[in-house]
């Protein structure tokens, strides 16, 4: 931090006349003694020394009690002596905590509440570390347990060992007067079993008023167990531990259906909400029998929700929440741990930011100078020095022209002897216009620090990003799921990877597998190969794709195709739940409301990182621009996120499609200006000092970031750690993608011997309607899409139906019963 000026302050003279107290008339503002009291009363310190004597006073309390256990019959026989009396003979008091403790736990043990009288001591406890700032239950809270437990355990153990009370070896009862005294008189009014069960009611009262916990556990207790039956009509969904496996039709996403673009969403990008829109439909068209919901259905959702029995799209009575139990896609692998801290190196620099006051005073001198020299006065002058450079913020005096101070970029470079400075005059929303000066002797800004940090650590956002340190050591973070995309440029050796490798980090550290899946696009070949071996874990790709990371061109198109068609199968799923994007989405498939049976599933965030993006273009140019161009315009709601990198940022590859679609941008140390205006759309980049010195752009703001630094050693303890555990079998699929062309499916791929059970059934089906439809299948045979894709792909393979035909239905070959039956033995 900038050291701080002294200020000055001019002691006021003191009135002549006022002299001493007789004369000293009050002063209107001064604060009553009401308001004085609650001052003292809520000032840190006196709660602290509360707080401590409190806490004594508990420990004493806890001591004094526990000696009555041994000395009560020494010390029980002097308790009805007076306080005078009791003190003279002191010394053959036994109890710890002298007369004091001696009277103060016969009060409470023995005439009081008995055993239960520890209660008190819990209660103490907690008023006396809440004054010390504790976060631990509230007062009313703690009070309430307390008073429950004094009276009930009290009046328990007196119930229960009233018959006993001959034959204690206490020198009092365990329930204190008081609490033999309350079951007695309870006995004697609902006898022996009315006062059990006024003790269980009043438990289960309590039990049920203090812990949400405690109605689901009840429930549990007395839950039927499902019969066999019940259990095979469950929809297999769950990992199963004991296999290793994870099979879910669900998230295996393999099927041939391309959603008709025109036909689904037409968003805007600029728009948050979704405009769905449903051109006329045809009559053949049978994927817009499923989408449109009937008028009664929408009518039963409408009363339902009303209700709030809202069942959207499930009729199957096995499937809701009552009997399964809320949906938790992290139980897939429940016993995964996210990576620790430990595996992240520390720096020495970490904790505290080491200010060479010497430098920052002789810069301050020499900016002061040269401005001088040009005739530009200041008024004030402050640093704030980060970890990679010191912001000056000087005020000019009235009248000097902003223009002139940002003509003297290098006049002043040249005075500092700096590789590069930067100003902003003025700095947005200041008034002060800023120079940026780089530190001689840099920081390290580790990813151990930044994820230590509490803006980290306790972070709602859906995708957390943590890119560093801001020039007042702040954590810069933000999400990408807000973002809602990435572009990030640099020139070669300035911190491009570190930054992406920061990213990945950040998104391991805070998401289970189940909840994030990485598309990870590498035509280097290097850069990401480290994360090669979390593919069963966090990694997606295409189901014929043998390496999780792309490195290949042809299969980068590939993917970004299949990415496409997982956008618009997301988008059709989201359509048939009612809502308008992931996180509701997900949020009804929690609660059961969407059923697995009908084709839905719990959707991941997909985050697709593209380094190199530059060489792509260059190779396979529109190609990649089209598929990347409509992800960026549309997956937003979806869930799917882009983050593109590239060393040249020129316009023929950050191109305007691609910068109308990427608002959020990094840019690293660039050699020109003119790439940094590429990137950025204003210079600066090109002044940055290197080393994960960035510039964070989204919308007008420009943030000068220090970027983390993850090293490879790091990365791969990360990697490490999240193999050691159990994972799925395979990566997560992406839909197989059928060329727009339609030259149909390879039908070398389609096991023909290994027909689905449901085959015959479904041509049959395909054949009497005439319709050749994933969904009809779906719908008439109650199984999801991706059963159902492949049953479509089989019927493709033995001529049944035609090849995919983009927007249309596919064509059926076979036209009567009889044809279809010939086929059908000759399998
Ligand atoms: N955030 C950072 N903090 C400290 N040093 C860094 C940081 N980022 C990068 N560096 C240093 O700069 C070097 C180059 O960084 P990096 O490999 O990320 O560059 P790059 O832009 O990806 O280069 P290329 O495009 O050639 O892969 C690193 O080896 C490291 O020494």
């Amino acid at each position: 931090m900038a050291p701080k000026k002294p200020i000055k302050t001019i002691p006021k003279p003191e009135p002549k006349a006022a002299s001493k107290k007789e004369s000293k008339p009050r002063d209107p503002n001064e604060p009553g003694f009401g308001v004085r009291l609650k001052n003292f009363l809520t000032d840190e310190r006196t709660r602290i020394v509360m707080g401590i004597a409190v806490l004594i006073g508990v420990l004493f309390l806890l001591v004094s009690f526990v000696s009555y256990f041994f000395f009560a019959y020494v010390d029980q026989s002097k308790m009805e002596l007076s306080w005078g009396e009791l003190q003279k003979m002191r010394s053959d008091i036994q109890n710890w905590g002298s007369v004091l403790g001696a009277i103060l736990s016969d009060t409470f043990l023995r005439r009081g509440y008995g055993i239960a009288s520890f209660a008190l001591i819990y209660f103490g406890t907690i008023i006396g570390l809440r004054l010390l700032t504790a976060k631990v239950t509230p007062v009313w809270k703690a009070f309430f347990h307390t008073c429950f437990w004094l009276v009930w355990f009290s009046t328990l153990l007196g119930f229960v060992l009233i018959p006993f009370t001959d034959s204690y070896t206490f020198s009092f009862s365990p329930g204190g007067e008081q609490g033999d005294e309350v079951s007695r008189w309870l006995i004697s009014y609902v006898g022996n079993s009315g006062t059990l069960m006024i003790l269980i009611g009043s438990f289960l009262i309590y039990a049920i008023v203090s812990s949400k916990k405690t109605i689901p556990f009840l429930k549990g207790l007395f839950k039927r167990k499902p019969k066999d039956a019940e259990i095979a009509a469950e929809p297999e969904l769950e990992f199963s531990e004991e296999s290793d496996e994870y099979e879910s039709e669900a998230t295996v996403a393999v099927g041939t259906e391309i959603i008709p673009e025109d036909w689904i969403v037409k968003g805007n990008e600029s728009d948050e909400e979704l405009v769905i829109e449903t051109p006329e439909p045809e009559k053949n068209d049978v994927l817009f029998e499923i989408q449109q919901p009937e008028a009664n259905e929408e009518v039963r959702t409408a009363e339902d929700e009303e209700s709030g029995l809202t069942n959207d799209d499930n009729e199957d009575p096995f499937y809701n929440v009552a009997k399964l139990g809320k949906y938790d896609p992290t139980l897939d692998l429940s016993h995964y741990t996210p990576p620790t801290l430990d595996l992240l190196k520390v720096y020495g620099t970490d904790n505290d930011t080491q200010i060479d006051m010497v430098e920052q005073n002789a810069n301050k001198d020499r900016i002061i100078k040269t401005l001088q020299n040009y005739g530009i006065e200041i008024e004030t002058i402050k640093a704030t020095v980060g970890p990679t450079i010191t912001l000056y913020e000087i005020v000019p005096k009235a009248g000097v022209r902003i223009s002139k101070i940002r003509n003297l970029e290098y006049d002043i470079m040249l005075s500092l002897a700096a590789t590069g400075i930067r100003i902003i005059a003025p700095i947005p929303g200041k008034g002060t216009i800023g120079i940026e000066v780089p530190n001689s002797d840099p920081q390290v800004v580790s990813m151990h620090s930044i994820i230590a940090s509490k803006k980290f650590q306790e972070s709602k956002f859906e995708l957390p990003v943590a890119f560093g340190r801001t020039i007042t050591n702040d954590i810069f973070m933000v999400d990408l799921a807000k973002m809602p995309h990435l572009l990030v440029a640099g020139a070669t050796g300035q911190g491009k990877s570190v930054g992406l490798n920061a990213i990945i980090t950040s998104l391991l550290y805070k998401k289970h597998p189940s909840q994030l899946k990485l598309v990870l696009v590498d035509p280097k070949k290097v850069e990401f190969n480290i994360y090669g071996d979390i593919e069963k874990h966090f990694l997606a790709k295409l189901p014929d794709g043998d390496d999780a990371i792309i490195t290949d061109t042809s299969k980068v198109v590939e993917t970004l195709n299949s990415l496409c068609k997982e956008m618009d199968d997301r988008y059709d799923l989201l359509k048939k739940a009612h809502v308008r994007n992931i996180k509701e989405y997900n949020e009804k498939f929690f609660v059961r409301h969407l059923n697995p049976e009908k084709g839905h599933r719990f959707l991941p965030y997909i985050v697709v990182i593209v380094d190199e993006f530059g060489d792509l273009i260059m190779t396979a140019g529109k190609e990649v621009e089209m598929p990347i161009a409509r992800i960026a315009q549309l997956a937003r709601a979806v869930g799917i996120h882009m983050i593109i990198a590239t060393q040249r940022p020129s316009v023929n590859i950050i191109t305007g499609v691609i910068k109308a679609n990427f608002p959020a941008r990094v840019a690293f140390r660039v050699s020109s200006m003119i790439d940094s205006r590429t990137i950025l759309d204003s210079p600066g980049a090109n002044q940055l000092v290197g080393r994960g010195d960035m510039l964070f752009s989204q919308g007008n703001d420009l943030t000068r970031v220090q970027c983390a630094f993850v090293d490879t050693p790091e990365v791969e303890n990360i990697v490490h750690h999240i193999t050691q555990q159990q994972a799925y079998p395979t990566a997560f699929y992406l839909p197989e993608y059928v060329g727009v062309e339609g030259e149909g499916i390879d039908a070398s791929s389609v096991d023909m011997s290994k027909r689905d059970p449901l085959f015959e059934e479904a041509a049959r089906l395909i054949v009497a309607n005439q319709q050749g439809s994933t969904s009809l299948i779906q719908r008439k045979f109650s199984i999801g899409y991706n059963r159902a894709g492949r049953i479509v792909d089989q019927l493709e393979v033995v001529g049944i139906i035609g090849p995919f035909e983009g927007s249309k239905a596919r064509q059926v070959l076979v036209m009567d019963d009889y044809h279809l039956e010939q086929i059908l033995k000759n399998l």
